[in-house]
């Protein structure tokens, strides 16, 4: 990940850097502080790297051979098990001991689940999957739509609305005040911008499901117990639910509940609909709202192409050029 300050002029400072890796960084330490309750430091640095190892073998060749992703991955997921592992032993120590409230972060919460004589009911080996499903499903996810807000914000006129919105919350505020529950309701246009990206860039390209009854579907039977694959990006690009599909404009959100059924699906839908939606939210609107109210930005690449490996990931990890803005 390459970053450096500039100085251009005495009173203007750049700042270079690729927007891919620094969300990744960003949602990965707000899922261990907030989730896991492990705090900034050299642990969870090490967690970080054997995190990222681990994850670029999720979608390699399955052949388990020295030297090659797969098995590199898989020995890093032993040290992250095993960090992990002790981890949960000292929020276990914390709770016995009543440092530590059951509702602290989701280790403490996993841990406190008891059954009668307050045996618990999940295993060590639960928690530790749990913990690591949420990294993973909440890693590549978030920050994708994030860099894509930022790629598309430097290249439409949408920055500028965005940025008076979200300057009218950040004048409300004394310096330093936290932002709240309440303003996060008021970026409602924030939140189009960030449901029009995943439109036409959904994180998740789609999902499995399999059929509990026979279907007919375009002239075509799929018969019952028949596994589907359900895809975003065609579904959100059909330009019988939205018109223009090709055209970036958040507006088409303004009134989310005239959408029909399973139309906009970047979280999926049904039982197994995404349970960090709200999460991610919280997220999204928090670092835009940070960005635009300190920061302009441009692209700061020859190409602006993405492909999907297998999330979308614009060439380079989207190197832009930061300017910090003058105090509101
Ligand atoms: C923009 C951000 C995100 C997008 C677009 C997204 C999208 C999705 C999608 C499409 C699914 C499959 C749903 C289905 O099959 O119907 C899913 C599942 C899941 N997501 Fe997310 N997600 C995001 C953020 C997060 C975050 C931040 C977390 C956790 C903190 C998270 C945790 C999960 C989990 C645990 C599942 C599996 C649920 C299950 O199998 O029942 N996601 N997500």
């Amino acid at each position: 990940m390459s970053e450096r300050w500039e100085t251009k002029s005495e009173s203007t400072l750049r700042l270079t850097g690729k927007v891919l890796p620094l969300m990744k960084t960003l949602t990965f330490n707000i899922i261990c502080s907030l989730l896991f309750g492990l705090e900034r430091g050299a642990r969870r640095d090490q967690m970080v790297h054997y995190f990222q190892q681990m994850i670029e073998g999720i979608w390699s060749i399955p052949i388990n051979m020295p030297f090659t992703r797969f098995n590199r991955s898989l020995e890093a997921s032993k040290d992250v098990q095993k960090m992990l592992k002790q981890l949960i032993s000292e929020k276990r120590h914390e709770l016995n001991n009543n440092l530590a409230s059951s509702h602290q972060d989701l280790i403490t919460c996993l841990l406190s689940i008891g059954g009668e004589n307050n045996q618990e009911l999940i295993s060590e080996n639960e928690i530790i999957h749990n913990v690591m499903l949420i990294m993973i499903a909440g890693h590549d996810t978030s920050s994708v739509l994030i860099t894509f807000m930022v790629r598309i914000l430097a290249r439409m006129q949408t920055s500028m609305q965005l940025s008076l919105k979200q300057e009218e919350i950040a004048q409300s505020k004394s310096p330093g005040e936290s932002l709240t529950w309440e303003d996060l309701g008021k970026m409602k246009y924030t939140w189009r911008v960030a449901m029009e990206t995943m439109r036409m860039f959904p994180p998740i390209f789609g999902g499995f499901r399999q059929t509990v009854k026979d279907i007919e579907y375009g002239g075509y039977l799929i018969p019952k117990g028949w596994q589907i694959f359900w895809v975003t990006a065609k579904t959100h690009m059909e330009s019988s639910i939205f018109q223009e599909p090709e055209k970036f404009d958040p507006d088409r959100f303004e009134i989310p509940a005239s959408l029909p059924p399973y139309n906009f699906v970047p979280f999926g839908g049904g039982a197994r609909i995404c349970p960090g939606y709200e999460f991610a939210k919280i997220e999204t609107l928090v670092t835009i709202h940070y960005l635009v109210t300190h920061f302009t930005w441009k692209l700061y690449c020859t190409d602006d192409f993405f492909s999907r490996d297998p999330t979308p990931a614009p060439t380079q990890g989207l190197p832009v050029q930061i300017i910090p803005r003058k105090p509101l």
